[in-house]
């Protein structure tokens, strides 16, 4: 069994899969979940190591104030979203308490996943917390930004604005390419996205598994 730098057991194949907000990453980790990866998603890790009762809740609440926090005591996610995405400084307050926390998780689970699994990390924020170089293959999905800010709206209930806000705090398009070992364009409907997905299956991944 190979080990990855911090002695961890690697998985088969460990693939990074990244693309601004409401590009599409979640139809195609689902598709290569139906193939049999196992997915790791950074935004669900991101949610459970601020639970009511967390470490990493009391440092978010020492950070950026009593506001963070709502009444039931788990975190605002609607009050921190709107601090964070006007105040790059609070941004980075946040992202240096939580990314630690997701990235350890991260790799827990997948060493968890064993040496004969394929796994996927979504990670929204791969490229700009510089990872690229951690994974086998990169998968970066790409869409129209005015097409990823009509689905915040239509689907979240954002505004515009705020919709814009996120795509501000990303990784522009060109920096995610300039990262990707594949580039999977989502500009048609979402069956052409999983036929696309199990192209690449079909092309990068089976390929290493015979
Ligand atoms: C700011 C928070 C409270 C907003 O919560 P909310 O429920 O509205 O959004 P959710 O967590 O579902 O994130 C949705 C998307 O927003 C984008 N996003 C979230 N945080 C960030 C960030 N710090 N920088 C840039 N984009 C971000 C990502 O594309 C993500 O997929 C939350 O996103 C958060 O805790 N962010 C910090 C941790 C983080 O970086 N998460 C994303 C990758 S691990
Ligand atoms: N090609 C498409 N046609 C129609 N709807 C789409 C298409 N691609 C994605 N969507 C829809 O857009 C929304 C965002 O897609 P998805 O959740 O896969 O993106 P994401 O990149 O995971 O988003 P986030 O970064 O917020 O986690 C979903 O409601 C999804 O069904």
């Amino acid at each position: 069994m190979s080990e990855s730098e911090a002695g961890l057991p690697k998985p088969r194949l460990h693939i990074g899969l990244t693309g601004g907000i409401a590009s599409g990453k979640s139809t195609v980790a689902a598709e290569l979940a139906a193939l049999g990866a196992i997915v790791v998603d950074a935004d669900a890790l991101s949610r459970a190591v601020v639970e009511p009762g967390s470490e990493g809740l009391d440092r978010v609440r020492e950070a950026l104030g009593p506001t963070a926090i709502a009444a039931d005591g788990s975190m605002d996610r609607a009050a921190v979203g709107k601090l964070v995405f006007a105040d790059p400084e609070a941004r980075k307050l946040l992202n240096g308490i939580i990314h630690p926390l997701v990235r350890a998780e991260g790799r827990r689970l997948v060493a968890e996943a064993g040496p004969d699994a394929v796994v996927v990390q979504d990670v929204p924020l791969l490229v700009e917390t510089g990872q690229a170089d951690a994974y086998d293959l990169v998968l970066v999905v790409e869409a129209d930004p005015a097409e990823r800010v009509a689905r915040m709206v239509r689907d979240r209930g954002m505004s515009e604005d705020d919709a814009r806000a996120r795509i501000a705090a990303q990784a522009t398009d060109e920096q995610r390419r300039a990262a990707a070992d594949v580039l999977i364009v989502n500009d048609a409907g979402l069956e052409d996205l999983r036929r696309t997905t199990r192209r690449v299956w079909e092309q990068y991944v089976a390929p290493k598994l015979t």
